[in-house]
């Protein structure tokens, strides 16, 4: 499908590659699921954010005179990146016969594609799976590009599987009751995109980080185009995260910031949100990259100006220690053997790989972002 421009319709942005598929942006746009859920289908999964029952009920009764909708609540946020809560989907598709013909949909924010994304790629071997993101988060990142995941004891997300969906439906409507701190965190992801591939999302959301909040405005949804359209560039080009060329890194680009952020969610218990974490890592990174003599200070300075324009926080009590941080990093999925391997900026949009860096350069990182907590 051909992509269209911006305008108040929806906007199509097509994912190319072996399993291409469409990612819609725009509102009120549930009338389009069927057409992402494909012809020949007889049994639909509805996996939800269980907060999130009125949505789902409206979503289940847009599906009901055509397809068998089982619905599956499940628990808030983080919660539901766990062994078990995959296991009880499974168990609750065994009992319906749920087949390769089948389809599961999942609604909500990142924990929900994240987890829901799991359970389609492994019930059978891999199910076909439509995302509806519901938080601004997973509309920008988690929704699209097909990594799916859980949690376990040692880390984040270290049990998983690229799994790319069948169409991925960004309703914007859903973010008119988005808390507005959920809001923040998704600009994490998206100033993220500013710094590894699109400038102008720098230069939108400081001159102006108000509209950049607000759900209805303009310029929030060419962020999330914007954004998206980052996120599909990088999957494109390598969707197993297996390297780039001419020393991009490839699709571990869109982990800027996240080796330290991981680490963080985990020493808080996920109490932290991750777009939060992710402002955090991401001026860790930059204060790497300035101790290791890599980037100038105007654009480290700029990481934390710009994080903190919207509201997202710059710095962290360090509640848990350098020592704890850097082992829980150690499991990172970007670690070869004991070696650590962190993306830094070579320069704006200019993202590479800064492998086994100097310890004092981490420890001094390390108290640049605790310094102001
Ligand atoms: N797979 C990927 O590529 C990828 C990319 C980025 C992040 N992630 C993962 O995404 C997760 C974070 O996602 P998130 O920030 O969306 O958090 P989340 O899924 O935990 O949702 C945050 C909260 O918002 C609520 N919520 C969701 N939509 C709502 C709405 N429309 N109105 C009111 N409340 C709503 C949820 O119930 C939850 O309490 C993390 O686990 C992160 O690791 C994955
Ligand atoms: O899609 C990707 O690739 C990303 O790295 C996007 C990240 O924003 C996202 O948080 C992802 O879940 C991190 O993946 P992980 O492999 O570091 O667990
Ligand atoms: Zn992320």
């Amino acid at each position: 499908m051909p992509e269209t421009p911006t305008t108040d319709g929806p906007t199509v942005l097509h994912v190319g590659g072996a399993s291409p598929y469409d990612v819609v942006v725009g509102r009120s746009l549930l009338d389009r699921l069927p057409e992402l859920i494909g012809g020949g289908v007889q049994q639909v999964a509805l996996l939800y954010a269980g907060d999130l029952e009125q949505q789902a009920q409206r979503v289940a009764e847009s599906l009901i005179d055509s397809y068998d909708v089982l619905a599956l609540g499940l628990p808030d946020g983080e919660s539901a990146k766990s062994a078990a809560v995959a296991n009880d989907c499974w168990e609750a598709l065994g009992e319906r016969n749920f087949t390769r013909s089948d389809v599961v949909v999942t609604l909500g924010g990142g924990a929900t594609t994240d987890l829901g994304g799991f359970v389609a790629a492994s019930w059978l071997r891999g199910v076909r799976v439509v995302h509806i993101p519901t938080t601004l988060l997973a509309m920008v990142d988690a929704a699209v590009g097909g990594k799916t995941g859980i949690n376990t004891g040692a880390g984040k997300n270290l049990v998983g599987a690229f799994h790319e969906p069948a169409g991925v439906l960004c309703d914007l409507e859903f973010l008119d009751t988005l808390p507005a701190d959920e809001l923040v965190a998704g600009l994490g992801e998206v100033v993220k995109c500013g710094f590894i591939a699109d400038p102008e999302i720098l230069r939108l959301v400081e001159a102006g980080p108000d509209a950049a909040r607000d759900p209805r405005s303009p310029v929030l949804r060419e962020l999330v185009e914007r954004s998206i359209r980052v996120k599909i560039d990088v999957v494109v080009a390598d969707l197993k995260e297996t390297g780039g060329l001419d020393g991009h890194p490839g699709r571990e680009a869109l982990n800027y910031g996240h080796t330290m952020a991981h680490a963080i969610e985990r020493a808080t218990g996920y109490a932290i949100r991750h777009g939060e974490a992710v402002a955090i890592g991401s001026i860790f990174v930059a204060e790497l990259a300035r101790a290791a003599g890599v980037i100038d200070d105007e654009l480290a300075d700029r990481h934390r100006t710009a994080f903190a324009s919207v509201g997202l926080p710059v710095a962290w009590s360090g509640e848990a220690g350098f020592d704890d941080l850097l082992a829980t990093m150690a499991v990172d999925k970007k670690s070869r053997g004991s070696q650590l391997r962190f993306v830094v900026l070579d320069e704006l949009a200019k993202p590479r790989i800064l492998a086994g860096p100097d310890e004092a350069h981490l420890r001094a990182a390390y108290a640049a972002i605790t310094r102001s907590a």
